[in-house]
């Protein structure tokens, strides 16, 4: 089946700076994508990429089949869009801007629009200008959706939003995926996606670390303990890629994907190793691990 959207090799560089490196993505229907990432890792230049609105130096992006440096204005009318400062009419009153923007869509737009501003518990009859941040961000959260897109684009769509409103929006995510839907956001609440999200990308310094569906992720990453007899010993890693090491006088501890099932067994009585435990992972303990260059032995493959 064909992705909804796939990203081959692209690379995007402003001057001196690289804002993404050789990022491939292929994103499937019916999944919340959280893509992931430090202040300045690249995920804003991937979503104007996406949307047509930035041209990649190269590579090839491709959002429901159309080509992004070519059809950017026909993938634009086709998606739900909000970037991270939506830029709104701001004479206008919600229910006006409801009404001005159904022109462009089917009539079942505007019905949908005005219970979104109920649900969202917006003051339809307020000018935009003179909305609190939030409601702002309901309003273009509302237009974005009304229209029921086959993909959903939403750059840190949960800032400035209360913990109600953001529960309540995250969940519509997930009813939006099991109908097949797909939604793309970015952002950098790291619990919040941990709940709703099926795959998750993670970049740093624009190079996709990791893509991964969530479950395999997690049930893949422990977080091992142990404790040296001797805290000037070097102990040997555990068995799998260990994502990052950290020491802190004779406790040490390790983030490793894919640790072998007998990894146990390579600390015999003299491997000066003791206290061997291992849990499972979570989402901002992977996060760190993939993104903290301060790891001392980062990203090692131990058979
Ligand atoms: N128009 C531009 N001109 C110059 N540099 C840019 C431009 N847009 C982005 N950059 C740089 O590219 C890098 C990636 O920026 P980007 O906005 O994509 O990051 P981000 O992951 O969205 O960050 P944040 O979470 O802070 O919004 C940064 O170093 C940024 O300074």
């Amino acid at each position: 089946m064909e992705s909804v959207i796939s990203l081959k090799s692209v690379s995007k560089r402003f001057g001196q700076t690289i804002a993404l490196e050789d990022v491939s993505i292929d994103i499937p229907a019916g999944v919340v994508f959280a893509l992931l990432g430090e202040n300045g890792a690249g995920k804003t230049t991937l979503i104007r990429i996406l949307t047509g609105f930035l041209n990649p130096d190269s590579g090839d992006a491709t959002v429901l089949g159309h080509p992004c440096d070519k059809a950017g204005l026909s993938i634009r009318q086709a998606i739900g869009y909000v970037s991270d400062s939506p830029a709104l009419y701001e004479w206008m009153r919600p229910e006006e801007i409801g009404w001005f923007t159904s022109a462009f869509y089917d009539q079942g737009f505007l019905q949908r629009y005005q219970q979104l501003i109920v649900d969202f518990d917006v003051p339809g009859g307020v000018r935009l200008k003179n909305l609190s941040k939030g409601q702002r961000a309901k309003v273009a959260l509302a237009l974005a959706t009304a229209h029921d897109p086959q993909l959903l684009i939403l750059d840190e769509p949960t800032s400035g939003l209360d913990p109600m409103v953001r529960r309540q929006f995250l969940e519509s995510m997930v009813d939006r995926a099991a109908l097949g839907r797909t939604v793309l956001l970015s952002s950098h609440q790291i619990n919040e996606v941990e709940r709703v999200a099926d795959w998750i990308g993670i970049l740093h310094q624009g190079h996709l670390k990791l893509v991964e569906p969530l479950d395999e992720l997690r049930s893949s990453t422990s977080i091992v303990t142990a404790t040296l007899d001797d805290s000037c010993a070097v102990a040997a890693l555990p068995a799998g890629k260990v994502l990052m090491e950290s020491k802190n006088g004779r406790q040490l501890r390790w983030v490793v994907k894919g640790l072998s099932d007998d990894w146990k067994n390579s600390y015999g009585e003299d491997s000066g190793v003791t206290n061997l435990s291992a849990v499972p992972a979570t989402l901002e303990e992977i996060f760190v691990a993939v993104c903290d260059s301060r790891a001392s032995r980062p990203q090692i493959e131990v058979s």
